[in-house]
């Protein structure tokens, strides 16, 4: 059985709310760090919790090959879902590709504790539906410029966590990360933002913390998922050009209009 919702189709077979995993959604512009920062949470948790993960890329796997090949948990709990079309349309538009994904993960590989599902990388319209991530972690990069924290975006602005990434690369690429936890702070109503540096042995610890965290929320049955709202307009005539920090080298063209 499944039911039509305005995020595409849930499936009333799927695992019960209280029993399944937490799905945490991670998205952010390209190269911001996803991959990586999904990589060192299954290091740090993998001993405590039994996590899976999904991955979403446009026209290949990249983004599973490449967690796989880093032996941070058996190959099989990291599937792949080829979108063939811009990211954000199967995070947040029709979900059930993902959703069935992770289902299915479940099924064959549960219980599972948490579940991460990475978008493609997009753009600062992007935002997963509620209806695919009960919580959602968006991640900058400070090489993306000390300015987008201040152009928000859902992302910026709703996700539960924002992770301001590679923090290490600051002085080198001229970023103020005093200013982009200011900007982000004036944007984001209290919700936390961390900086990040993977590249730390220790950096992922705070990010861990709080996905424990979520966790127990979660299975306390505390954790009330909140809908980062509609996207951005998006079409032909677009002009939220500063919207795309990242230059659009995942050769996603953003001339496509989408019916919100
Ligand atoms: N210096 C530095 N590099 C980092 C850090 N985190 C990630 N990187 C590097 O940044 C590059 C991109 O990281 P990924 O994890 O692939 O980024 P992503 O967001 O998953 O990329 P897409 O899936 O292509 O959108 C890689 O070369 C990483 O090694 C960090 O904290 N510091």
């Amino acid at each position: 059985m499944s039911a039509e919702t305005t995020y595409g189709t849930i499936r009333a077979d799927g695992p019960p709310r209280a029993r399944r995993a937490l799905r945490v959604g991670i998205g952010g512009p390209v190269g911001t760090g996803k991959s990586s920062l999904i990589a060192a949470l299954c290091r740090c948790l993998g001993s405590e919790l039994q996590l899976g993960v999904v991955t979403n890329d446009i026209y290949t796997t990249e983004d599973a090959i490449f967690l796989r090949s880093q032996g941070v948990l058996p190959a099989e709990r990291i599937v792949a879902v080829q979108t063939g079309c811009c990211p954000h349309t199967a995070i947040r538009d029709d979900v059930s590709a993902n959703l069935e994904a992770v289902e299915e993960l479940e099924r064959a590989h549960g219980p599972l504790a948490v579940v991460f599902v990475e978008s493609g990388g997009d753009n600062l319209t992007a935002a997963f539906s509620p209806a695919l991530a009960d919580t959602q972690i968006f991640v900058l990069d400070t090489a993306g410029g000390d300015d987008v924290p201040r152009k928000g975006g859902p992302g910026v602005a709703r996700s539960d966590l924002l992770v301001i990434n590679k923090v290490d690369l600051a002085p080198r690429v001229g970023s103020d990360v005093a200013r982009m936890l200011r900007d982000s702070a004036e944007r984001r109503d209290g919700r936390p933002t961390l900086p990040v540096s993977l590249r730390e042995p220790d950096g992922v610890r705070e990010v861990a913390a709080w996905v424990l965290d979520q966790e127990e929320r979660w299975r306390a049955g505390t954790l009330v998922s909140e809908d980062p709202g509609p996207p951005a307009p998006h079409g032909p005539h677009d002009h939220d050009h500063d919207l795309h920090p990242h230059a659009h080298d995942d050769g996603h063209a953003h001339a496509h209009v989408h019916a919100h």
